[in-house]
């Protein structure tokens, strides 16, 4: 497709590679209470510390938990855990194994936030979720087994100064393996993912296992693991003190430039599957949009400091102001808290959106930071997504038009093959009698999340009220051109 003057700003979108033979654990710190591990390309362990749940008492406050420990709650969390390894082929499918860790932690804590949420009822029938869950992920680098097994302990111990002692271990166990007599085995191919042409892509996927363990660091516990040793390393001996160099990498956080504007841009994994699955219309489903926009919207209520957003297709920028100090500018508490809040709201609010329409699986996003040190290539970096929203949705419109009127998929590619704008244009208005200009704005422009400076009286359709000050609202501007900035200056360049 098309380039725009606009695309340099990718440039600034840095790569954040672990290269092997490190060993990534990810750990979704729902403020301390769960941590997975991954070796480059596969998921090995998923070791759950169980802490406290949420940082504040809130959650559990709202919710009525037990204290110190509520066992459905804590029953919740191994469930969502276990359904993250099971889905784990999908995502090393999807990733490779020297992607941007920043996909796959954030991708993993979405994914958690989805399943914690569609979980809900199941062991908390008599009580209401009240509000979207949110969790934060980081991965942390290990070495060598040496320090996996320093890691391991690290976090136990932690757990026992807790004092919530009871450390459960979730293994996956690899197929043709032997496994103890305790452990159960499944094994069961699966579609995963689907390819371009919409062929279905089977994988094996692994049963988690679970089992208790008053030290996972120990030798005596890991070295009788067939399926850890093998795909992560024997430990060669039994550790006392943790080394204090492994703890101060452990707690390592990146931080994003001071006094840049900050970009988390999520989007959703294998939306073309999930929109498939679950029946959007073609090209553009309304009410799928409408949906992501309330996510939105949902964002910039819980987020003071995100003052605009702009979303299209399954994709939203989230644009923090300059001088931001959220999370201490930590990048991976920052994309995984707004990542997975994002996700956790998406399946919330399914319902309002698809009333006769069941959520077949819990979707999931993946997160990304960047960071534009100026105003104006901020403002080309927003340009640059509505302009591939106009390329896209036009094509899209063409594309489908053409495969309703009988034409096969390839046909309809091979025929709006090194065809321009006006080209385009002139086809759906000559074949299709579709004027591409008078198509609904949220298609073609995408859709822009702000707070008003000043109360605004509003008409939509048959309602019409007034919109208070600082009221979050929806729009499908053209953000391209400057006029829209210069009449809002109170959106971004006068944070
Ligand atoms: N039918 C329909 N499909 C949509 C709509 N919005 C998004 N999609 C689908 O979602 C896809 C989003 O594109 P990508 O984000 O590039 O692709 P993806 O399948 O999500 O793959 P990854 O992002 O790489 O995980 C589109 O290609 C569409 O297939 C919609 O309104 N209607
Ligand atoms: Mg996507
Ligand atoms: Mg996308």
């Amino acid at each position: 497709m098309a380039n725009s003057k606009y695309e340099y700003v990718k440039s600034f979108e840095l790569e954040d590679e672990v290269m092997l033979p490190n060993l990534m654990v990810v750990r979704i710190d729902g403020r301390d209470f769960s941590s997975v591990v991954y070796k480059m390309s596969v998921v090995m362990v998923c070791s759950l510390c169980i802490g406290k749940v949420f940082d504040s008492d809130r959650f559990a406050q709202v919710h009525e938990f037990e204290k110190p420990n509520h066992e459905a709650a804590l029953d919740l969390m191994n469930s969502c855990s276990a359904a993250v390894l099971e889905e784990f082929p999908d995502i090393v499918f999807a990733y490779g194994y020297s992607d941007e860790y920043s996909k796959i932690f954030s991708l993993v804590a979405s994914f958690f936030a989805a399943v914690y949420v569609t979980k809900w009822k199941e062991f908390f029938p008599e009580i209401n979720l009240e509000y979207a869950p949110s969790f934060t992920s980081k991965v942390v680098t290990c070495a060598s087994s040496e320090v996996l097994q320093a890691y391991l302990a690290w976090r136990q111990q932690d757990c026992h100064v807790n004092n919530l002692y009871d450390t459960c271990f979730w293994l996956l166990v690899q197929s043709g393996k032997t496994i103890s007599e305790t452990q159960e085995f499944l094994k069961v191919e699966e579609t995963v993912k689907h390819d371009e042409n919409g062929n279905p892509v089977k994988r094996l996927r692994r049963k988690a296992v679970f089992v208790h363990s008053e030290n996972i660091a120990g030798r005596s516990f890991w070295n009788n693991q067939p399926s850890l040793c093998q795909d992560l390393g024997n430990f060669t001996k039994d550790i006392r003190n943790i080394e204090p160099d492994y703890t101060r990498s452990f707690q390592f956080e990146n931080k994003l430039l001071p006094l840049t504007w900050v970009v988390v841009r999520i989007d959703g994994c294998h939306f073309h599957r999930f929109s498939d699955v679950h029946e959007f219309e073609k090209p553009n489903d309304e009410r799928a949009l409408k949906l992501m926009n309330s996510c939105a919207v949902a964002v910039l209520k819980e987020f003071e400091d995100i003052h605009f957003a702009y979303g299209v297709s399954d994709e939203y920028s989230f644009v923090l102001k300059k001088e931001s100090e959220l999370y201490k500018r930590q990048s991976s508490k920052i994309i995984s808290a707004i990542t997975s809040f994002f996700t956790s709201t998406y399946v919330m609010k399914w319902g309002d959106f698809f009333p006769h329409k069941e959520l077949k699986y819990p979707p999931s996003f993946d997160g990304r930071a960047v960071c534009y040190p100026t105003y104006k290539i901020l403002l080309d970096y927003l340009a640059w997504r509505q302009v591939d929203c106009h390329i896209n949705n036009q094509y899209n419109t063409c594309f489908w038009m053409l495969v309703k009127s009988g034409k096969t998929k390839t046909q309809s590619q091979d025929y709006l093959k090194g065809t321009q704008t006006r080209e385009k244009n002139e086809l759906l208005s000559r074949q299709f009698g579709v004027e591409y200009n008078s198509l609904p704005l949220i298609f073609r422009m995408g859709s822009s999340v702000f707070r008003l400076k000043e109360a605004l009286e509003i008409e939509s359709g048959v309602a019409s009220g007034k919109k208070l000050e600082g009221e979050v609202v929806v729009d499908h501007c053209n953000i391209i051109e400057h006029s829209f900035w210069e009449e809002h200056p109170h959106i971004l360049s006068y944070s």
